[in-house]
């Protein structure tokens, strides 16, 4: 049954044929983590979050000693609406081991009291930690998507419209037109069309499956989640939020959701499928398990992209790091992930433009699409912008060597290239939400934090993705938190990193916010840093990575199921049980 592989197709159109059917355990498909880190996020608890023990059990294995919770923030409608009255769930999810060895087992108070403690006050007994409230963070009606009540399968177009015109960036993706053909013949797109090859991995509100549409080659990954469950552990609006961010997105380093439906149990995600793995295992096979420097400036300036877009979309990413970028079959990056990410709304302003066309232009409202998130909560962001914000604009291509200058600062006063403003500088929540290693200090210190945590992120990833691990990390999640806030950044002396890396990490891991690089001038500033010098912004998508996953040999799985560890609480679906099944879920 297995097809040839075939040559790797062009970037922009990942070429379906190449994808070869191989074993269920081929590692080479693997994408979940050896060691992977989780983030902190609302009401994680280990016990409760997996009805299924063979998931919980999988999810330890690859579970660093990093727990996702989220202390205090909300991201469920009710609790955005009532926030004091759902402080003692908070803490009874706490307790249940939520924060486990990072905070509520401690002797904390709450994380702002870390901040207070650490060198301010010695850590005082028992703790006990406090709702916050928040501001930027907006709520929103999860029905805005009308669920399907009635009947097994309902295609997403029955509450939005994703197509190719409105990612333009993906206009020529062949799996638009396998989706739209299937959609012309029956009329809608359900769980039914597609066949789920194998589990690529599980997170904390869905497992997500290779699948392929059938009958078309044409290979996604679908994320699935259980509603009942999504609903009990309030995890809806998690969902929600990545749902309605991806439907958004179009950008070559960001994924492409090509479709979303319901069954009456189950709503599903139809993304991109990176067949690559995630750059946390990747470093992990690099020699030393750090890469190289060219290598690093390659993955981190496609990252710098993604991010610039988001956060022109209003969009604070908040959990960056290596397990949640995702290497797509061209080698480039992809990342994923949305459902920590704030939404909030921005005014990206084109402060200078060094064309007096463009300046003439832009006196006319029109030099850029830049376009602020709507803050209405069931419109946070308008996905059809005619013209899409655009991260390769002229202002990207790179200078000739006699243009250059040694100084950012010097660069910021003389630079004959537009600048635009696209950072979401007022957004404030006051979260506690991310992965320990990556934590900021303001949200640590609870102080409330915006952007400018992004930044810290992309600090703390620079260091990791070139030193092969993370400035601050401590024995415990506690003493991480600790070294985050008090310890000074220090480099290793081996391996040898370049001074223009080193000092954009120090610029990056400013412990105050409002001084850190980025802060001011988001991504613009960021990119003039002298790390970069040389990158051609404008064509990175078109640069060589520096590594291309081998083609992927997808082989088709016997077609008696092949992954159930309860039978019995496999989905009923009744797409998933007829005779064309290849996988049952094993997560619900
Ligand atoms: N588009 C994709 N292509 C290939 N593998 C993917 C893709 N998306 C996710 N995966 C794999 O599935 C795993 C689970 O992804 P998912 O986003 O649900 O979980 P997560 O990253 O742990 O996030 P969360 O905690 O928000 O649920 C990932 O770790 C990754 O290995």
């Amino acid at each position: 049954m297995a097809s040839k592989a075939m040559p790797r197709a062009p970037p922009a159109a990942p070429n379906i044929q190449s994808l070869k059917l191989c074993s269920q355990n081929d590692s080479s498909l693997e994408t979940t983590s050896p060691s992977k880190r989780s983030a902190l996020v609302p009401g994680r608890s280990a016990e409760s979050s997996k009805p299924n023990s063979e998931v919980q059990k999988e999810q330890k294995s690859t579970q660093h000693q990093n727990e996702s919770v989220d202390l205090t923030g909300s991201n469920d409608p009710a609790e955005v609406k009532a926030e004091g009255n759902l402080v003692p769930k908070r803490l009874a999810d706490e307790e249940k081991g939520v924060v486990e060895d990072g905070i509520a087992n401690g002797s904390l108070k709450s994380s702002s009291a870390l901040g207070k403690e650490h060198g301010i006050a010695s850590a005082s007994g028992s703790a006990r930690l406090v709702g916050r409230s928040e501001t930027g963070e907006r709520g929103f009606s999860s029905s805005r998507c009308r669920p399907s009540t009635s009947s097994d399968v309902s295609d997403e177009s029955a509450c939005s419209s994703i197509s190719s015109v409105t990612k333009p960036h993906k206009a020529n993706d062949s799996r638009w037109e396998a989706i739209q053909m299937i959609r012309t013949r029956d009329g809608i797109l359900g769980l039914s069309h597609f066949k789920l090859l194998k589990k690529l991995g599980c997170g904390d509100i869905g497992s997500v499956y290779l699948s392929e549409l059938s009958g078309t080659k044409s290979y996604f990954a679908m994320k699935v989640m259980d509603k009942a469950s999504l609903a009990s552990r309030k995890k809806l609006l998690r969902a929600q939020t990545e749902k309605e961010i991806l439907q958004c997105l179009d950008h070559p380093f960001l994924p492409t959701l090509y479709t979303h439906f319901e069954t009456d149990k189950f709503s599903c995600l139809v993304m991109e499928f990176c067949p690559g793995g995630d750059l946390h295992t990747l470093r992990q096979r690099q020699r030393g398990k750090y890469f190289p420097e060219q290598a690093v400036k390659f993955y981190v300036a496609e990252i710098l992209l993604a991010m610039e877009y988001l956060h022109m979309l209003g969009i604070i990413y908040r959990d960056l790091k290596p397990e949640n970028v995702l290497v797509r079959e061209d080698g480039h990056i992809m990342l994923s992930d949305f459902d920590l990410s704030l939404r909030c709304a921005v005014s990206p302003t084109l402060i200078r433009s060094s064309n007096p066309d463009a300046e003439a232009l832009r006196k006319n409202n029109q030099a850029y699409c830049v376009q602020p998130a709507c803050v209405e909560p069931s419109c946070m962001i308008q996905p059809s912008c005619a013209t899409p914000p655009t991260c390769f604009g002229p202002r990207f291509f790179s200078k000739s060597k006699k243009d250059r200058k040694p100084k950012p600062e010097v660069v910021n006063q003389v630079s004959p290239w537009p600048e635009l403003i696209a950072e979401p500088s007022d957004a404030r929540s006051m979260s506690f939400v991310g992965t320990h290693e990556y934590l900021a200090p303001e949200i640590i210190k609870g102080e409330g934090h915006g952007s400018a945590v992004d930044w810290w992120t992309f600090g703390i990833f620079l260091y990791e993705l070139l030193f092969g691990k993370t400035p601050f990390k401590g024995s415990g999640n506690r003493a991480t938190l600790f070294n985050v806030i008090g310890q000074p950044l220090r480099f290793p002396e081996y391996p040898v990193v370049s001074f223009s890396a080193r000092d954009l990490i120090r610029g990056l891991l400013v412990k105050e916010p409002q001084q850190r690089l980025g802060c001011k001038r988001g991504a613009t500033e960021i990119k003039q840093h002298p790390f970069f010098e040389g990158v051609n912004w404008a064509l990175i998508r078109c640069a060589s990575p520096p590594e291309v996953p081998r083609p992927v040999e997808i082989e088709r799985p016997p077609k008696q199921p092949v992954s159930t560890s309860e039978p019995a609480a496999a989905p009923s679906d009744a797409a998933q049980k007829s005779s064309d099944s290849y996988l049952e879920f094993d997560f619900f």
